[in-house]
């Protein structure tokens, strides 16, 4: 059975290498410490070092071929003059990479789509599984929770790197599924870990500040997020498009001016897809909209505006790929939350509930509370903290987000990875100075079910559908929704 390893020529993975060698590859890594004899080595610039550095271990590994960027062929130039491994050196390694990772895995599901946006990725790229799913489509959708639907796996990054991700989508498609949804994190855009996905249509939530750690400038966090727009999707891809966003506008212009297909999608006057009027329950929201003028009604079992706006997002995406507008909408009735995401987690015994959401930025956490605000009639108490070994900017301005939106707030940590804890709070707590600072997050959030009176709601932000608490390269098991049940249990007498 040894003889059926996969082999493509350099040809097939669409790669020209220098001094007219050719190779017979047997697999593709960018990771030195994973090359097998005959792989094709990738050596990426990084944000540590240039993998140039690694190619002369990728080479001791008997690596047949090495792709990268002139200065990792400068880096390695004498290994790779005493070497026979063919050698691809290109301006833009990433991009050629995801190019061949594409052509190595070959197949990928017909009817793909990608969503972008600082917040609500994983929830539309859910909501549009979930309409596929009842349109009685063969349906996934792949991110931050993985790979969901007809079909299932576990994943470690929101957008992986392409090899991993074209071995999915390959694996999708034979197992059936027709139809994927997928997030496109800005480190994954920026890195080009999707230009080899061959996408129908994409998708645009918000634009707010996140990952100031990675991307030098705002400007450059938006460059790498309208690269989906201007470099991945197709000539011919539909962009769906939130128009209530200040960036909306700006996305517009650049689709139009690229002559591709755009559905806009909001509140606004000139949106195809309009919502017109919302009415907020106990238990969800009834919607007006209206789809190219003509008018619908539906109702969402989902708590906070901002599910509204996700889902139309969701349905825009859907009608893209060919989807009748009318039977899209009748599925709205039958979405549900995902999970972490405004996540009823228990109730106590007086009728005050405790939601999870995976807030974790200043604007989600704002949002999240303002969306959370209507359905409750005391006080709003809010457990939050931020992550350590991430933007240290966005602390403060959580803060001041839980200071000016809740009525009672509990600071307390949330994957301090390798910094200290109590500075990471420290720094929250500049913007809500007289927040509870409780660092043990099962002790804050039993303190926050403890503070809730009839008609008080608590929501614990920051770690949706987490399982586990990152302390230095530890990962403790922690899950908001057990602790939450946990804490009810043990303060009216429940069985958790
Ligand atoms: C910050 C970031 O995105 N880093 C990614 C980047 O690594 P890097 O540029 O830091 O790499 P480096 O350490 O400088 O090394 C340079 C190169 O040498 C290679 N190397 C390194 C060591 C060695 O012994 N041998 C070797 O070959 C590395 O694989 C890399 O290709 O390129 C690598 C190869 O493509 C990625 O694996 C790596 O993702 C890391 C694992 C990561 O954790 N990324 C996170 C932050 C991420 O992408 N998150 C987003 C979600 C964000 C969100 O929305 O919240 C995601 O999509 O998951
Ligand atoms: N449309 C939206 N506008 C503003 N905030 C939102 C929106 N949708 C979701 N959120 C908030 O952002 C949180 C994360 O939602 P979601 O997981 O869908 O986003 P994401 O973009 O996938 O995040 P990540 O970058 O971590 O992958 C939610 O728990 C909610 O608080
Ligand atoms: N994908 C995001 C998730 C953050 C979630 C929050 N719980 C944290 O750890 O900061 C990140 O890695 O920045
Ligand atoms: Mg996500």
């Amino acid at each position: 059975m040894a003889d059926d390893i996969m082999t493509k020529t350099l040809a097939d993975l669409g790669l020209t290498a220098q001094r007219a060698r050719e190779a017979q590859i047997t697999g593709l890594s960018v990771d030195s410490r994973l090359v097998k004899p005959g792989h094709l080595f990738a050596a990426l610039p990084g944000a540590q070092m240039h993998g140039g550095e690694f190619i002369q271990y990728a080479l001791r590994m008997k690596a047949a071929a090495i792709l990268t960027d002139p200065e990792g062929s400068r880096i390695a130039r004498e290994e790779l003059d005493n070497s026979d491994a063919a050698l691809i050196v290109v301006e833009d390694p990433r991009m050629a990479l995801a190019y061949a990772a594409a052509l190595w895995s070959g197949a990928q599901p017909e009817n793909m789509v990608a969503v972008t946006g600082t917040n609500g990725k994983t929830s539309v790229a859910s909501f549009t599984r979930q309409i596929w799913e009842h349109l009685g489509l063969q349906a996934a959708n792949l991110g931050t929770a993985g790979v969901e639907g007809a079909y299932t796996a576990p994943m470690t990054h929101t957008t992986p790197e392409p090899i991993t991700l074209h071995k999915l989508l390959a694996d999708m498609a034979s197992a059936g599924i027709t139809h994927a949804s997928m997030e496109a994190s800005s480190h994954g855009l920026a890195q080009r870990r999707l230009d080899g996905v061959c996408l129908t249509a994409a998708g645009f939530t918000n634009f707010t500040q996140d990952h100031l750690d990675y991307h030098a400038t705002f400007e450059e966090y938006f460059h790498a997020k309208s690269g989906l727009f201007r470099r991945v999707l197709p000539d011919d891809g539909t962009a769906v498009i939130n128009m209530d966003d200040p960036k909306g506008q700006e996305l517009f212009d650049l689709v139009l001016a690229r002559g591709q297909h755009v559905i806009r999608v909001g509140s606004r006057a000139e949106c195809d897809l309009r919502l017109l009027a919302r009415r907020f329950d106990g238990t969800g929201q009834e919607l007006r909209f209206d789809w190219l003028g003509e008018a619908y009604t539906a109702r969402l079992d989902l708590i906070g505006g901002f599910q509204a706006e996700n889902v139309l997002l969701a349905a825009g995406l859907a009608i893209a790929c060919g989807a009748e507008p009318s039977d899209v909408f009748e599925t709205f009735r039958e979405l549900e939350t995902v999970r972490g995401r405004m996540q009823l987690a228990a109730t106590r015994n007086n009728g005050a509930s405790v939601y999870v959401d995976y807030a974790h930025t200043p604007d989600a956490l704002m949002t999240a509370l303002r969306a959370i605000r209507p359905h409750v009639l005391g006080r709003l108490v809010v457990v939050f903290g931020a992550g350590g070994d991430r933007d240290t900017s966005k602390r403060k301005l959580m803060g001041e987000a839980a200071a000016a939106h809740a009525d009672v707030v509990f600071v307390t940590d949330d994957n301090p990875r390798t910094e200290d804890p109590d500075a990471i709070r420290a720094m929250v707590m500049q913007g809500c100075p007289k927040a509870n600072n409780v660092g043990d997050r099962a002790e804050a959030i039993l303190r926050g079910v403890d503070a809730l009176g009839p008609g008080d709601t608590l929501l614990i932000a920051g770690k949706g559908h987490e399982t586990g608490q990152t302390v230095g390269n530890d990962v403790l098991p922690f899950d908001d929704v057990e602790q939450a049940s946990v804490a009810v249990a043990a303060l009216d007498g429940k069985l958790a």
